[in-house]
């Protein structure tokens, strides 16, 4: 039996678990990160377009700060997000940009003087101030008031994740890669550890640790089109969903991106509509100012999603043999801006379609892209239901998104959350309930556990394939819930799903190495992924509304009366067909932001009896305060420095701002 003892376990190399590794260790403490690939492989890699920070360094974001961050952000989730976490979250962002700069990441810079970019398909001048030459530049990105979304050209994810693996390198944090975590060792609600598989070896390990923190990132697999990559599956979410103590927030919340290459569902950042790029049809027409006058291609994700999603319906697709798609064209932005500032999707556009985007228009439709669910945390990243366990980054429902997360704040949200859970970690570790307390007995018992399972696997006579069972959870994914989502298609989709969990008990594997064998890694993956494909779909069954991405055509309103409310699913046995979902309502009486109409998308809201009240409280408190500075009033609207770790509690500080 082999055991590795750590204090602090990370569970994910990407940008989300090596900042929270870094932090835990620069408190002094023993630190070992697991991931499947070398962290520099990591997914957040692939982030193009930006990192959301209030830096109101460019004069498009003159008077950007927290509080306008935060009411985007609130807009943006559809109400659907902790407006605490978002305080927390805008705080931060600015900070980490600076820590990252710090770490060597070459965000682009401001250049004083006349400028020419691309507004609403129209060339303008704009004129940077001088006091501002060399400070960190952003870009405009969707559902944003200001152009506030930080960029290394388009390859920041690629730019952020060096910087920060290279600090862990610097900490002499131990990587243990091409090792999978696939279950947690837990007891009497306290987890331990993990139970680890050798993806070379086949063999068995046990992780032991006083705090395990899980930064697996998203499950856009369980999907067949999805601009996520091979490694994310979800599998991270899904072994705290098999604790049957933690539990995962919000999973029906999934995220399609505007414009992926078609059909392979490649991603184009949005930074190509934030520079300029506009959406067009069948007929070359520019149709995104017919349905949303106001934010036009920059409206959030999920309604320029929904109605791209339209128009194709109302049949002004390019009709192909795979189906229709519309166009972006970002011509407008002339050679010199693509080789510039969009190179990656330059060469993208070269690769995956023969085209040169300076000269033709890219083919996209809407894919699968981002995982708003994940394992239900605290505002300090604290998991739900198992005490030990922590969780950051996309494999967290921390919960800043809500229901529809904007372009830009998930690369700020990993590492922010990251900043943030490094630090409770530690605390945690530092304190009584830090100790370890845990038998070899029980260690052993986790490890022979899973043990029989992959044996059985190996060894049983089961007949389905695991592959052909895969592809057709990712094709009901796909096809019934999707964009636009029906009861009565939902409810196929969970019968399929739970038909095919049935069947995934009984797979066959030819193969029966136990080393490195993909058959059996898909084998056991599927059972998870499964589990987590149905908590997606039933949650969406059952929430009869339409938040954010979550669109039901047979329940087209936002219900606030019945649904301003967070599904938390749970799983408590292997013999489960279904998750067992319940329900954490969100406290409009001590919102900030009360709900209200986003400024772009549908408004046809239910009300909620309390938000009428919260808002005129709202109003009084800020004319009690008449002239008190933004600070002093935001503290009296919705306390949240108490949540903010001591050493990040510093007021960030703008051109031009007093503080
Ligand atoms: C194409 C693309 C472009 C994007 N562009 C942007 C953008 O411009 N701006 C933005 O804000 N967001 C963007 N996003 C979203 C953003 O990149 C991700 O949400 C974010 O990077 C996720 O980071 P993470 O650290 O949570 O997870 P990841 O970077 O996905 O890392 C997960 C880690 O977990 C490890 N792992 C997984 N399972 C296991 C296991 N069972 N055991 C051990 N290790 C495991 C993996 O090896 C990996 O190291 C984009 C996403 C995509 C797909």
């Amino acid at each position: 039996m082999r055991i590795i003892y750590t204090d602090v376990l990370v569970i994910g190399g990407g940008l989300a678990g090596l900042r929270a590794a870094v932090g835990a260790r620069r408190r002094g403490h023993d630190v070992t990160i697991l991931s499947l690939v070398p962290p520099k492989r990591s997914h957040s890699a692939a982030a193009q377009g930006g990192m959301q920070a209030s830096l109101g360094n460019t004069v498009k974001g003159e008077g950007d700060n927290e509080d306008v961050h935060f009411e985007d952000t609130v807009r943006g989730s559809d109400w659907g997000c902790d407006q605490e976490v978002a305080r927390l979250f805008v705080h931060t962002a600015p900070q980490a940009v600076r820590e990252l700069a710090a770490w060597g990441v070459p965000w682009n810079r401001v250049k004083a003087g006349d400028r020419e970019v691309v507004m609403d398909g129209k060339r303008v001048t704009l004129t940077e101030r001088a006091e501002a030459h060399g400070l960190i530049t952003a870009r405009d990105f969707g559902g944003t008031k200001k152009w506030r979304t930080c960029y290394v050209s388009d390859g920041t994810g690629h730019a952020m994740l060096y910087a920060v693996s290279d600090q862990a390198v610097a900490e002499s944090i131990p990587v243990h890669e091409r090792m999978e975590a696939i279950a947690l060792i837990h007891e009497g609600g306290r987890c331990h550890g993990a139970i680890v598989r050798n993806l070379v070896s086949g063999e068995l390990s046990a992780y032991v640790a006083k705090a395990t923190c899980i930064a697996t990132g998203g499950f856009g697999r369980i999907y067949r089109v999805t601009t996520n990559a091979v490694i994310n599956e979800g599998i991270g979410s899904a072994i705290a969903l098999e604790t049957g103590a933690a539990v995962l927030g919000n999973m029906e919340a999934v995220q399609f991106h505007p414009t992926t290459i078609f059909p392979a569902g490649i991603l184009v950042t949005e930074g190509c509509r934030g520079d300029g790029g506009l959406l067009k049809d069948a007929a070359g027409h520019r149709f995104m100012p017919d349905y949303e006058p106001e934010k036009k291609e920059l409206a959030s994700r999920d309604v320029v999603s929904r109605r791209m999603e339209e128009h194709i319906r109302a049949g002004h697709g390019v009709k192909t043999r795979f189906g229709d798609h519309l166009l972006l064209d970002i011509t407008l932005l002339g050679a010199a801006h693509i080789d510039g500032k969009l190179r990656e999707v330059k060469e993208i556009c070269q690769h995956f379609l023969g085209i040169d985007p300076a000269t033709d228009m890219i083919a996209v439709r809407p894919a699968q892209h981002y995982s708003m669910g994940g394992i239900r945390t605290d505002a300090c990243g604290q998991a739900r239901g198992l005490a030990g366990l922590f969780s950051c980054g996309e494999a967290a429902c921390w919960d800043l998104h809500g229901f529809n997360r904007l372009g830009g704040n998930s690369v700020a949200e990993t590492v922010v959350a990251g900043m943030i859970v490094g630090e409770t970690m530690a605390d945690f570790v530092e304190s009584a309930a830090g100790d370890l307390q845990v038998s070899t007995a029980l260690v052993r018992e986790f490890l022979e556990r899973e043990q029989v399972k992959l044996d059985t696997l190996l060894m049983g006579d089961g007949t389905e394939k695991a592959s052909e069972l895969m592809r057709r959870m990712q094709e009901i994914m796909t096809d019934k819930v999707g964009i636009f989502r029906r009861g009565d298609l939902l409810q196929e989709a969970v019968d399929e799903l739970q038909a095919l969990l049935l069947k995934s008990r009984k797979i066959g594997i030819a193969t029966k190495r136990p080393g490195a064998n993909p058959e059996l890694v898909t084998a056991y993956r599927l059972q998870k992924m499964l589990k987590l494909a149905l908590c997606v779909a039933y949650g969406a069954l059952q929430r009869t509304e339409s938040r954010g991405a979550h669109y039901r055509e047979d329940y087209p309103q936002r219900d606030d009366a019945q649904w301003l409310k967070r599904t938390l699913a749970s799983w408590h046995d292997d013999f489960q067909t279904l998750p067992t979902l319940g329900y954490e309502d969100l406290d409009v009486a001590a919102m900030e932001l009360p709900p209200g109409w986003r400024g772009y998308g549908a408004r046809n809201a239910i009300e909620h009896p309390a938000t009428a009240a919260r808002t005129a409280e709202i109003a009084t408190i800020r004319s009690a305060f008449g002239h008190a500075d933004r600070f002093t009033v935001q503290q009296a609207l919705m306390p949240f420095e108490h949540l903010v770790p001591a050493r990040f509690r510093g007021r960030n500080e703008r051109l031009g701002e007093s503080s």
